[in-house]
């Protein structure tokens, strides 16, 4: 297996005013391809800023970030957006789905970003909405759907665009035992069918337990280290 991201020496640091808050430091963490990752950790350990550093969502302040050979880490805001568009898929806490939009509709919109035909993107949200299970309830709206139905459609929305990374940020935090136990199984379907690399931030043991690897961070930093850099 060959990693699919690759973090080396990686800090970050936030200003407030004249204040300096160091949140990552000396960070090295390798994922490999097809793999599903939990990132585990304390209220403020930096999780959330590790995973939207991975996602491009910010830049670091020093070290680099190789997402498939290409050091993200090095390229401008604008570059940046596009390679995010093609490249990563985003699952989140309360499913980010737009209430006027169908779930078609929903999932449609990261394509509307891409060079594609009507055509095309049709059948990309069907294909995406039947691995979810949900091609009968494509006409409805958020407000029509179950919490869990909700982020299975957020699940299509972060897989339609074929990208090579999802990064899911407490994805199961606001469903019930059985809605969450069914997100996590696509997630992992994602995985197996699909080869998709996964990353999720989760408070919840039982969801890490369902990723092949848990890394855990505390202050900023990884702890467990060697087996679990796997550099
Ligand atoms: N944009 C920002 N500006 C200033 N400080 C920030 C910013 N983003 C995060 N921080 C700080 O960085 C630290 C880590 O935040 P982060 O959200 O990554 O933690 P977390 O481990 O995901 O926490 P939680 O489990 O509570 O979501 C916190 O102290 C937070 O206040």
């Amino acid at each position: 297996m060959s990693a699919i991201v690759e973090v080396r020496r990686l800090y970050k640091s936030f200003s407030r005013g004249a204040e300096r808050i160091d949140v990552l430091m000396d960070l090295n963490v390798d994922v490999d391809r097809a793999e599903f990752v939990a990132l585990m950790g304390p209220s403020g350990s930096g999780k959330t800023t590790l995973l939207n550093l991975i996602a491009g969502l910010d830049t670091p302040t020093e070290g680099t970030i190789q997402i498939g050979g290409q050091e993200i880490s090095a390229m401008s805001e604008s570059e940046l957006a596009r390679w995010r568009t093609r490249n990563v898929g985003f699952v989140f806490q309360f499913y980010n789905l737009l209430p006027v939009l169908t779930a078609y509709e929903n999932v449609e919109l990261p394509l509307l970003l891409l060079p594609l035909s009507s055509a095309q993107r049709r059948q990309q949200v069907e294909n995406a909405l039947g691995l979810v299970g949900l091609s009968d309830r494509m006409r409805h709206r958020p407000g029509q759907l179950s919490g869990g139905q909700c982020q299975r459609v957020g699940i299509a929305r972060a897989i339609v665009t074929d990208p090579t990374i999802i990064v899911a940020d407490e994805p199961t935090g606001a469903l019930d035992a059985k809605s969450a136990d069914d997100a996590l199984n696509l997630l992992d379907l994602l995985r197996v069918q699909l080869d998709k690399t996964i990353i999720m931030v989760t408070h919840d043991p039982s969801a890490a337990g369902r990723a092949q690897r848990i890394v855990h961070l505390e202050k900023g930093r990884l702890v467990g280290a060697a087996e679990e850099l796997r550099i």
